[in-house]
């Protein structure tokens, strides 16, 4: 079982993260946690902050010259802003005093529609909004990221498996039908400023941002999470907590604005015909094939050997600079919600964290299905299953 944790608030020392279950012999060093924390840093629409963040990542356990060890991984990724934060963030207590002459330290009354400001405010007692922010802040992800970027080279060394993603929406520009990067197609946030496959929709898309932010607004939109690789079999019909897309939904609604998640065609699947709906089996070179792809890969909670895709649907960011009404809880009075530093569309950032978490649910499902205490073991397991496969 693999199992993962992380602590630490947005404006903290650092976000700490751990990662317990993995095999021993995994080739990872921090360069390749640096490549997904970078790419999480970039793309059209994000906010100041993440212009200046350098994501400082340590791996401080479970890796020595490059491999992991089979014991936890531990991972720390510092703030930058930490020395203008030392005394409002600071662990142990600061004289009033002190505290008072802070600006940063004013209490947070305003609380901003749909962000956890008031509902966190309300379930743990504070009059203070800061509290509440620093952990729901998506800052949390850039841990997640780190730890997914070991879970890739886990799923790419032991299986193959390739983890891509690309945006399928901003707002209302969607990408045509049929788009879907290959195993080496990831789009390159050098090359494309909304990681969009698409190079006309992915103009529209930096078109619809630029209005948005112009008009003091913000935007959410839809990211696909594709799966190239896999075997069939990861997961399993038997028990609902063991269903492979009840895992994958939950890990993707565990990310920071996510309101919806789709596995395959998803709602378009519920509107057509059964006889159109699924995805029929041919025999093709002596291996079973699908004609189509519609399942997204996966059928009776499990993978069937198909390319995997889920969606995952973010809200517009609710810091919205055009503030929302709010009342501010301090003197009960009508005002204007929170308006802070922030990014106006987090979509193709979020991406990458919908990597991490499809990355670490699928180590997991592998690491169920095959065991292993090296990577050596879980390959060699893996493909003494896919030799037995009787249908193939
Ligand atoms: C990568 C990423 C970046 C985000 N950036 C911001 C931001 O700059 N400002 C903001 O208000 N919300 C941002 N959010 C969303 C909030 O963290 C989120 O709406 C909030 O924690 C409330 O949770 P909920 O939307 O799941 O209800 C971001 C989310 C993600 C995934
Ligand atoms: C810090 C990150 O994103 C943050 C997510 C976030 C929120 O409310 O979720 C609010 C902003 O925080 P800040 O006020 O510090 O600029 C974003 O920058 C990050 O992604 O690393």
């Amino acid at each position: 079982m693999l199992r993962w944790l992380t602590a630490g608030e947005s404006h903290g020392q650092q976000l700490t993260a751990i990662l317990e279950g993995l095999p021993a012999g995994v080739q990872v060093q921090t360069s390749d946690l640096d490549v997904d924390l970078a790419r999480r840093r970039l793309g059209h629409g994000r906010g100041a902050r993440m212009s200046f963040e350098q994501d400082a990542v340590t791996l401080t356990g479970g890796v020595r010259h490059g491999l992991t060890q089979g014991g936890p991984i531990a991972v720390q990724v510092g703030n930058t802003e930490w020395p203008k934060w030392t005394t409002v963030m600071s662990a142990d207590p600061v004289d009033p005093e002190v505290l008072a002459g802070q600006a940063r330290n004013a209490p947070l009354t305003r609380p901003r529609p749909g962000h956890a400001d008031l509902a966190g405010m309300q379930k743990y007692g504070f009059d203070d909004a800061r509290p509440v922010l620093e952990r729901a802040s998506a800052r949390e992800t850039a841990a997640r990221v780190a730890l997914g970027a070991v879970a890739k080279a886990f799923l790419r060394q032991a299986l193959g498996v390739e983890v891509v993603s690309h945006v399928v929406a901003i707002g209302p520009v969607t990408v045509p039908d049929g788009v879907l990067p290959g195993p080496q197609d990831n789009p390159r946030i050098d090359e494309d400023p909304v990681r969009c496959a698409d190079p006309a929709t992915s103009e529209a898309m930096v078109a619809e941002v630029d209005d948005a932010r112009k008009n003091g607004d913000t935007l959410g939109g839809v990211v696909e999470v594709v799966v190239h690789g896999l075997p069939p079999g990861l997961g399993s019909h038997v028990h609902w907590d063991r269903r492979l897309d009840s895992r994958l939904a939950g890990a993707l609604m565990g990310v920071q604005s996510v309101k919806a998640v789709e596995v395959g065609d998803g709602l378009e699947t519920a509107r057509r015909r059964g006889s159109v709906a699924h995805d029929e089996i041919v025999s093709s070179e002596g291996r079973l094939r699908r004609v189509t792809d519609r399942a997204g890969g996966i059928e009776g909670g499990m993978t069937n050997g198909e390319v995997l895709r889920v969606r995952a649907a973010m809200k517009p960011i609710s810091t919205v600079p055009r503030a929302l009404a709010t009342v501010d809880v301090a003197t009960g009075d009508a005002a204007v919600a929170i308006n802070q530093r922030s990014d106006a569309c987090a979509v193709p950032r979020g991406a990458v964290v919908m990597e991490a978490m499809v990355a670490l649910t699928l180590a997991d499902a592998a690491l169920e299905k095959f065991g292993g205490d090296s990577v050596t073991e879980t390959r060699r397991n893996a493909q003494a299953y896919l030799d037995a496969l009787p249908y193939r």
